[in-house]
């Protein structure tokens, strides 16, 4: 979609909402029932069902970030909550890393412009991580953001934790460990958290980013940037290098993030030279760690 369409798609849906008396929130659930069933809706319950993401008396704590993969995931959860048969609670938690007056204005507006009624709580996380580390803030910045934020939802009471990672984040995290870290790991649909008070879900990680973008396009959804130099593109990064590489790779192997994927779900222990569970490490009997 370029600028021009995308403004027309944003103009029409201003005029459904004044014409028809509804929200944008109303038109983006609607949009998940009906367009983005098959790609969006279907995968999300999928991924549910088959990890047991969701389970009878969990309570819920949805991570919003303010950018397009969590406002989605809060879309999904308002809609998985209306089915009565499943007896969880989900409420909507953001942790503020410190972002500019404007950018919270704008993240206030999208969430209520898209009725998710969400805390937001005050972190200091941004300038600490950019004083410690000026040149690559990235690293402390993503690890302070985890632990306030993990620490807040458990003190709240909450024993799950969902985060809006998908498909494609998945794939480009195996690459980046494999190529730079020299091990195949990946983020995975639910793992505890390192404290084991509670777990991580990540319900989009059948749901492949691209729809997530046109979804957000389609209606009509002003999702934030992370907001730091980095992510938006002023210094390059590992993932992006990695998103270039597999767009190039797409061409040729139009399948090839999906094989990817399936491979992560796929692992042939008698075919690797070593593995670790916990804190043992198996290696093949010839295997040389050294080497
Ligand atoms: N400040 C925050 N407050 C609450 N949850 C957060 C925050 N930042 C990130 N998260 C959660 O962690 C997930 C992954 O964070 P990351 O920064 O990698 O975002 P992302 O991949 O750009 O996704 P999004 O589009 O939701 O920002 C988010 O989808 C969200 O669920």
């Amino acid at each position: 979609m370029n600028e021009k369409k995308e403004k027309k798609v944003y103009e029409s849906i201003e005029e459904r909402m004044r014409e028809e008396g509804i929200s944008r929130g109303a038109i983006a659930t609607e949009s998940l029932r009906k367009t983005y069933r098959k790609k969006i809706w279907t995968k999300f319950v999928k991924a549910i069902k088959d990890f047991d993401l969701v389970e009878d008396g969990d309570k819920i704590a949805v991570g919003v970030s303010g950018g397009k993969d969590s406002l989605l995931l809060c879309k999904l959860f308002q809609e998985l909550a209306k089915d009565r048969t499943r007896k969880f609670e989900v409420a909507f938690i953001s942790m503020n890393p410190g972002f500019e007056a404007m950018d919270m204005e704008q993240f206030k507006r999208n969430l209520e412009e898209l009725d998710i009624p969400c805390e937001v709580f005050e972190a200091n996380v941004w300038e600490v991580a950019f004083k410690e580390d000026p040149e690559k803030p990235c690293f402390l910045c993503a690890k302070m953001r985890r632990g306030v934020l993990y620490n807040k939802v458990e003190e709240l009471g909450y024993n799950k934790l969902a985060l809006g990672h998908h498909f494609d984040d998945v794939v480009e995290t195996a690459l980046i460990n494999q190529f730079y870290a020299g091990t195949v790991k990946t983020m995975i649909p639910k793992v505890k958290s390192t404290s084991g008070k509670m777990e991580l879900i990540r319900p989009l990680i059948y749901v492949k980013e691209e729809d997530i973008i046109n979804y957000t396009k389609r209606n009509g959804i002003v999702a934030m940037a992370c907001g730091c130099p980095i992510e938006s593109g002023k210094v390059d990064s590992k993932r992006r290098e990695i998103k270039n590489l597999l767009a190039e790779l797409t061409k040729v192997n139009p399948n090839i993030k999906q094989s990817i994927f399936n491979s992560l779900k796929n692992i042939n222990l008698d075919y690797v030279m070593g593995y670790t569970r916990g804190n043992k490490r198996d290696v093949a009997k010839d295997g040389n760690e050294n080497k």
